[in-house]
C-alpha cells in the first residue's frame, strides 16, 4: 500500500501537466515507476484508503485469460469496465471493424489466445507458457503480449498492461509485467491487484511456488478532474494492513480457468478499507 501512496504522493509533488488528445483532459503525469508484490508471503496488494471493488479486477483478468472480446462476455462474469470502452467511444463507434454492441475487437485476451499469423493460424501463447512452466521448462521468452501493433485498428483499446514475463527459479516462479499508460486513481488500482493474481494462478495451475511480482509502469497519471479527491481525500487517510487473498485450491489447470471458475472462487480476508471514493472515469 506504501508503493500506491508513494506513486500518487511523487505525481501530486512532481507531475507535469499533460494534454491528452485521446480523451480531451490533462493528465498530471511521471514516467517510470517500479511496484514489487509479495505473493510468495499473500501480502495482497488491496487499495486500503478508499474501498476497493476488488472482485471486478479479478473478473477482468479472467476475461483476458480466456480469450473474450466483448464487453457482455465481462459482466457475465462480474464486471462493467469494458462497457464504455466497447460502446461509448466515438472513435471505435465509427470504426467498421467494430462488430456491434459490447464488441471491443482484437485487444488483449485475442491476442493473448489467438495471435493472427500471416498463414491465418492462431498462436496460443498463453498455452504454450502453461505447458512449459509445468514440465519445468523456463525457456527465457515465456511471454505473455497484447501488444500488436498490426492490430490496433481492429481494437477499441490499445492494452495498457500488455506484457507479461514469466521467470522459473527452481521451484519458484517470478512474473514481470509491463504497463505502457497508467490511470492512477482508477485503473493501478485494478491493475495491481491484476500481477498479483496472475502470478498467484499461473504459479498454482503449473504447481510451482509464487514469488515476487514485478509491475513496471511507464506513464503513470491522474486526470484533471481526479485530483483534488486523490490529493485532498484518499492521500488524507492513514492506510490498513494488506489482507490476503484465497484462490480455490480445485483451480488446478488453464481448462479449470476456462471452463468453471467464477468469482466465487476467490476469497478475501482480513480486509479493512476507508470509505468509496467515486473517482471520475475518462473514456
Ligand atoms: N481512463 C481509463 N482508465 C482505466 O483505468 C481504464 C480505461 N480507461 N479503459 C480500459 C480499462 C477499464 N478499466 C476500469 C474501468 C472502470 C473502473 C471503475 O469504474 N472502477 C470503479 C468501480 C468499479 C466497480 O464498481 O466494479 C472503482 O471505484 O474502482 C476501473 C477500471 C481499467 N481501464
Ligand atoms: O488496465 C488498464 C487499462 C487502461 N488504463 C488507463 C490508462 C489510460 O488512462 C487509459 C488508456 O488511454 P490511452 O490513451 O490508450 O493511454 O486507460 C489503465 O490504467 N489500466
Amino acid at each position: 500500500m506504501k508503493q500506491y501512496l508513494d506513486l500518487c504522493q511523487r505525481i501530486v509533488d512532481e507531475g507535469v501537466w499533460i494534454e491528452n488528445e485521446r480523451t480531451n483532459k490533462r493528465c498530471l503525469t511521471v514516467v517510470n515507476a517500479d511496484l514489487t508484490f509479495d505473493v510468495e508471503n499473500n501480502e495482497f496488494p488491496l487499495i486500503t484508503t478508499r474501498k476497493s471493488f476488488w472482485k471486478s479486477a479479478i473478473a477482468e483478468l479472467l476475461g483476458y485469460l480466456r480469450g473474450y472480446d466483448n464487453a457482455a462476455d465481462f459482466r457475465a462474469l462480474g464486471t462493467k469496465t469494458w462497457d464504455m470502452n466497447a460502446n461509448d467511444n466515438q472513435a471505435w463507434l465509427n470504426n467498421p471493424h467494430r462488430k456491434g454492441t459490447d464488441d471491443m475487437g482484437r485487444v488483449y485476451g485475442v491476442q493473448g489466445r489467438s495471435w493472427q499469423k500471416p498463414d491465418g493460424s492462431t498462436i496460443d501463447q498463453l498455452r504454450k507458457i502453461v505447458d512449459n512452466l509445468s514440465q519445468g521448462i523456463d525457456d527465457r521468452g515465456e511471454i505473455l503480449t497484447f501488444y500488436n501493433p498490426g492490430e490496433f485498428d481492429r481494437g477499441c483499446l490499445r492494452p495498457c498492461m500488455h506484457t507479461h514475463t514469466f521467470s522459473k527459479l527452481g521451484d519458484t516462479l517470478y512474473l514481470t509485467s509491463y504497463q505502457r499508460s497508467c490511470d492512477v486513481p482508477l485503473g493501478l488500482n485494478f491493475n495491481q491487484i491484476q500481477v498479483f493474481t496472475l502470478l498467484a494462478l499461473m504459479a498454482q495451475i503449473t504447481g510451482l511456488k509464487p514469488g515476487k511480482a514485478y509491475h513496471k509502469i511507464v506513464n503513470a497519471h491522474i486526470y484533471e478532474d481526479q485530483l483534488e479527491l486523490m490529493r485532498d481525500v484518499q492521500l488524507k487517510r492513514e492506510p490498513f494492513p494488506s489482507p490476503k487473498l484465497i484462490i480455490n485450491p480445485k483451480i488446478k489447470s488453464l481448462e479449470d480457468l476456462e471452463t468453471w471458475v467464477t468469482m466465487d472462487d476467490f476469497e478475501v480476508v482480513g480486509y479493512e478499507h476507508h470509505e468509496p471514493i467515486k473517482y471520475p472515469f475518462s473514456v
